[in-house]
Order: structure tokens, then sequence, then C-alpha cells
């Protein structure tokens, strides 16, 4: 600006002009009386309140979603009382029953001795941004569940295994609890593939896979893909001996499913071999001591005939 240019008008009514052509609904609420001594017309375009509706503060609390208010109204209070500028988001009730994302800018308007008299405030609309935020939330959760479920049986992957095997561990130590593992593998797979197909291959690892899923049934056991044609269960607070029932649940519900497998050297049907462990974690041990030996009685399980479950 140059120093000849005339001084600038302040006009209330300009600055009102400006106030109510804003998206953003600005107000004013005398702390002393907690009234509204002021609320933008725009108010009534967004939410269908007309301004005149919004007489005190309670008017402001009464419209707003019963989950956001405690939190909301608790934590404005405390920072109006601390004379601290704050926002808030939470959801304002509409004349129609449906609910507008918005978030509350406020400041607080102190007179000439510094004490607070009233609070001055912008809401803004900010319904749009909180839908990407939810869409965003949502995927990132999808992503996460996949990048921890076996992309062809949709169980646990190996990831997830180790993790939950790890923190399995952790607490069957401090709980003194046994911890059981199960280690499947479908036997004369390779067989399978090459007589039916590999497409028929994966159809069979899925059925294999559900079935198995549906023989251990507590809510903390875990079935996953442990690589290949091999599964893992992981049992918690499970000794030997129910581990190794859950293991001919398997193979019973498997037996019963009778699928077909012409070119195994075992049965006409599949069939798989199991080896099972059990632990009671102490200091110093490992939970890939546990699948280390789980593997070996697999690996026993297969060299003594197959279709088998080894416990011991
Ligand atoms: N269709 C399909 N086959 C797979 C998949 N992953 C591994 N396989 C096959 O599984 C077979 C495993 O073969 P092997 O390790 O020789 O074991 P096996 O034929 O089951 O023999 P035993 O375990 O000794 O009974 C191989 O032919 C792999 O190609 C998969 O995702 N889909």
């Amino acid at each position: 600006m140059s120093d000849d240019a005339a001084p600038l008008s302040v006009d209330t009514a300009v600055y009102k002009t400006l106030l109510e052509s804003t998206q953003a609904i600005p107000w004013r609420i005398d702390l002393q009386t907690m009234r509204f001594s002021y609320i933008g017309p725009q108010i009534e375009r967004l939410l269908g309140w007309s301004p005149c509706s919004w007489v005190t503060v309670d008017d402001w609390v009464e419209r707003m979603h019963s989950e956001d208010r405690e939190r909301v109204v608790s934590f404005c209070i405390e920072q109006s009382r601390n004379g601290i500028d704050h926002e808030a988001d939470y959801r304002a009730l509409k004349t129609d029953g449906s609910y507008v994302w918005i978030r509350d800018v406020v400041h607080v308007l102190r007179n000439e001795a510094g004490e607070a008299e009233a609070l001055v405030g912008f809401m803004f609309d900010i319904s749009e941004r909180k839908k990407s935020e939810e869409k965003l939330m949502r995927l990132q959760r999808e992503l996460e569940e996949l990048s921890y479920q076996d992309g062809l049986t949709g169980v646990a992957n190996r990831r997830l295994l180790d993790s939950v095997l790890e923190s399995e561990w952790a607490s069957a130590k401090r709980a003194g609890q046994a911890l059981s593992f199960i280690m499947l593998d479908i036997d004369c797979f390779k067989l399978y593939n090459d007589y039916y197909g590999h497409l028929a291959g994966d159809d069979c690892l899925r059925r294999v896979a559900h079935i198995v899923s549906t023989s251990a049934a507590r809510p903390r056991d875990l079935l996953a893909r442990f690589g290949g044609e091999e599964f893992a269960l992981v049992l918690p607070e499970t000794d030997l001996e129910a581990a190794c029932q859950v293991a001919e649940r398997c193979r019973a519900a498997l037996c019963d499913a009778a699928i077909p497998h012409r070119a195994s050297d075992v049965s006409h049907l599949v069939t798989v071999s199991m080896g099972v462990a059990t632990a009671t974690p102490a200091e110093g041990g490992i939970p890939a001591s546990l699948i280390e030996q789980a593997d070996r009685r697999l690996y026993q399980a297969k060299q003594s005939g197959r279709d088998r479950i080894v416990g011991e």
C-alpha cells in the first residue's frame, strides 16, 4: 500500500458481510451468561436449525452426537476455563435427524484486564474430510489383514504365525501353561498335482485349510499356511493329549470329506501326516524349538508310512 493511500474505513457491516459469506460458520458465546451472542446465518443452511434457535450453550450440547458429547464438552469446558484456544471435532445433529462432522475452532476473547469474557469460533463442515479419513483407515485395515493372510487359502500366513507363536509363547510362559503346535502336511501332494493339475491342487489346498480350521475351533487357536502343502496349528493352553485329539479330529474330518486322490501311494483319498509338539515354555526357551520338534515328528510320520499322527 502507498503512503498516500486512504486509510481503510473499518465498518462493522463490512465485517458482518465478510463473516456471513464464508463457508465456515462464525459464532460467539458470552462466558458470563453462557449464551450465544451471535451465530452466522449459514448455520441454517448446514444444519437446518435457524440462528435464533441457538440461545444457550445447552443448545450446542444437545445438538451433538451422544457418543461425542462427553469427550467434547468436558474438553472444551476445561480449555475455556484455562483460557486456552482449542479445536474439537464432533458430529452435529441436523433437523432431519442425520449428523454432520464439524470442526469447531475456538478462540478465547479477553477484556482489557486480561480476563476471559467470551468465546468466539468458527464451525467448519469436515464431513468430506472425515469420509476420506474413514475410507483410508478402512483401506489400511484391509491392507493389514491382507499382509497377514495367505492369498490362496485365506488362512493366516507365515508372518502372522510367527508373531502369534511369539506372543502365545510369552503368555504361556507367564501363566505356566502348555502350548501345543501341530505341523500338518498333505501326503503325496506332488502326485496330486501331477495327476489332477496344479489348479485342482490349489483347490485341494483350500479345502484342506477349511476342514482343518473347523477342527480347531477355540477362539485363540490359529491355523496358518506354513508354506507349500504344509499347515501349522498353534493351540494355546493345550497339553499334548488334547493336541493329539485335535489332530485326530482333523484326520477324521478329512476322512469324512473324502477328497479323491487316485495317484496317492497311501490311500485313494487325500490324507495328511502330522507332527504334534507341546512345551511349557521356560526361561531360555524359544518358540522355534516347538516348530523343530513338531517338524521332526512330522518327518517320523512320513517315514513310518504317512497318514498318521506322531506326538511323541
Ligand atoms: N497346487 C499347488 N501345489 C503346491 C503349492 N505349493 C506347493 N505345492 C506342491 O506341493 C508339492 C509338495 O511335494 P513334496 O514336497 O515332494 O511332498 P509330497 O508329494 O506331498 O510328498 P510327501 O509330503 O512326502 O507325502 C510340490 O509338487 C509343490 O509344487 C500350491 O500353492 N499349489
